[in-house]
């Protein structure tokens, strides 16, 4: 049996503006005080494990015991196929010291290029991790896949969306409504697991 949220504040542990956006979107049916690492002046954890659901333990385990608070967490990324799964934990990273993910999209399609790999699968991956300040962790995942387009069409979400077709639709995410996004995407999937195990009475 999982660990239930029992109410009160809980820490988003996150430092990107447009994960922390949505993952609100996500909490706000369930009427949770969301705060976010950032607004509690939280580090940001250097992400040394190789997994994402390594690196979504190790952000909410920080931001708990920082906090002293539940906190949750937020490991994903991109996995391209024909780049052998690149760039997966890697995918901030690719985006540079800039967090600029026109550099990061780039860079994408220019490997898929030099690759001449036609292949144009891809999905998105997502680690949520709740954890609790006496080190109590519950980890849920989710993916979506689709494929990859080029130029990237769309301003609305965040990081890789505008280059990103889910599987079954002709819209990148960067075009899509954010409700749509929520009702399929790779953060949609573990959260809504999320909920089932550890929210929902
Ligand atoms: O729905 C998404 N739509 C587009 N791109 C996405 C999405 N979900 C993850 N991504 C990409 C961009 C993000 O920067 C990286 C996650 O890296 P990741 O380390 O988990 O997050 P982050 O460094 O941006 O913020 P933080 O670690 O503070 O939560 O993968
Ligand atoms: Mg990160």
């Amino acid at each position: 049996m999982a660990r239930r949220f029992e109410g009160g504040r809980l820490v988003v542990a996150s430092h990107n503006a447009g994960k922390v956006r949505e993952i609100n979107e996500l909490l706000a049916p369930f009427g949770v005080e969301a705060v976010s690492a950032g607004a509690l002046g939280l580090p940001e954890p250097e992400e040394t494990e190789d997994t994402f659901v390594g690196n979504a333990v190790l952000k909410a385990k920080a931001a708990a015991t920082a906090a002293n608070l539940p906190a949750l967490s937020d490991d994903s990324g991109l996995a391209v196929v024909a780049l052998k799964g690149a760039p997966g934990i890697y995918s901030a990273r690719w985006a540079g010291p800039g967090k600029d993910f026109k550099v990061a999209m780039e860079r994408v399609h220019r490997e898929m290029a030099a690759g001449g790999n036609s292949d144009r699968r891809a999905h998105f991956v997502c680690a949520l991790c709740l954890a609790w300040p006496d080190g109590h962790t519950e980890v849920f995942e989710g993916k979506v896949n689709g494929e990859l387009v080029w130029p990237p069409r769309g301003s609305r979400g965040f990081g890789y969306d505008p280059m990103f077709v889910p599987g079954g639709y002709d819209v990148t995410f960067g075009e899509m409504e954010p409700e749509k996004k929520h009702a399929m995407s790779h953060r949609a999937r573990a959260f809504a697991q999320l909920v089932e195990a550890c929210f929902e009475r």
